[in-house]
């Protein structure tokens, strides 16, 4: 029987955990996490995850702040309104939606925000912590931490003697996520679009995960039987079937036939999709808790 992994379930219990803890801190200290959401421009997935975002941090008790600005924003403007927020001591949080719009810089914005309020773990120095295997003091990306967690949910804490591989190498996904897994003493290979025979590569996998951005790519004979199957696509196809103009959601790997040979397998929807912006919350409180000196919750 295959475990089709419930990343609404997991991420509901992540946020149960994050409001519990929100609102320990706030009875203990008086401080209320505070999470800053910025976006720039008029693409409607953006506005629609960021409004999630914002909805998602009252639901967990904070102080939530929304700053949409129009696509004609300067750098100088944004630069200017990540700094006021960095001195801002009621925003723990501090989360730039991208991709932001072409002409501005999006790599300078992101390490312009202060390390310790970075909660989408993308500043070189959390990505650094990541990196030398400092998972306690930095802040790690959202999405790996919450695809990790779904691991977790079947292989335990100690990956010894499995092989991962990851396919995809992006700063936002790939590279964190192969970081954790060989923190959790996983065998670790990365592959990409120059890989050679990625099909084979693929195949060796205990737990594969799937980042490539294109629908439906990982086809089942990619997939060891037994493996974990961890699918990041988000991908919106055609779907005539639905009716004139509809469409769907499919991810990286094709899950139908996927399902019929992996252990483990998460859908899409409703997989890693979740799980990212539970790990906002997550993020936002570990923030908070630090600031105001006291020991965060572990996720
Ligand atoms: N600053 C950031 N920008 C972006 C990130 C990020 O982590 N930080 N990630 C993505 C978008 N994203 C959050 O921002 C995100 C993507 C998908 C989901 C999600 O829950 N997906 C659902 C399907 C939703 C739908 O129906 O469209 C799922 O997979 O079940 C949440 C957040 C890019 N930008």
């Amino acid at each position: 029987m295959t475990t089709v992994i419930d990343g609404k379930v997991a991420a509901a219990s992540v946020i149960a955990a994050v409001k519990g803890a929100a609102a320990g801190l706030e009875a203990e200290t008086g401080v209320k996490t505070g999470l800053a959401v910025v976006i720039v421009g008029d693409d409607p997935a953006s506005h629609a995850y960021v409004n999630s975002k914002s909805k998602m941090a009252k639901e967990c008790g904070f102080n939530s702040i929304q700053h949409t600005l129009p696509a004609e924003t300067t750098q100088e403007t944004l630069a200017g309104l990540v700094a006021s927020l960095n001195e801002d001591l009621s925003i723990h949080g501090i989360l730039v939606q991208l991709p932001l719009p072409k002409h501005l810089d999006s790599d300078a914005i992101i390490q312009s925000i202060r390390p310790e309020k970075d909660v989408d773990g993308l500043h070189v120095v959390n990505a650094g912590k990541l990196a030398t295997g400092d998972l306690e003091t930095g802040l790690i990306s959202c999405t790996p931490a919450g695809a990790m967690l779904l691991v977790r949910s079947i292989h335990g804490e100690d990956l010894s003697g499995l092989n991962a591989v990851v396919i995809g190498r992006s700063n936002l996904f790939g590279k964190p996520m192969a970081q954790l897994l060989l923190n959790a003493n996983a065998t670790v290979t990365t592959a990409h679009s120059r890989t050679k025979d990625l099909a084979s590569v693929a195949r060796g996998a205990d737990i594969l995960v799937a980042a490539v951005g294109r629908p439906e790519m990982v086809k089942v004979g990619w997939i060891k039987p037994g493996a974990t199957v961890i699918d990041v696509g988000i991908n919106r196809i055609d779907a005539p079937e639905r009716g004139e103009g509809k469409s769907r959601l499919v991810g990286d790997v094709a899950y139908a036939q996927a399902s019929e040979v992996a252990k483990a397998i998460t859908p899409v929807p409703g997989g890693v999709g979740p799980m990212t912006i539970a790990m906002l919350m997550a993020n936002t409180v570990i923030a908070a808790h630090r600031t105001a000196g006291r020991k965060p919750p572990k996720f």
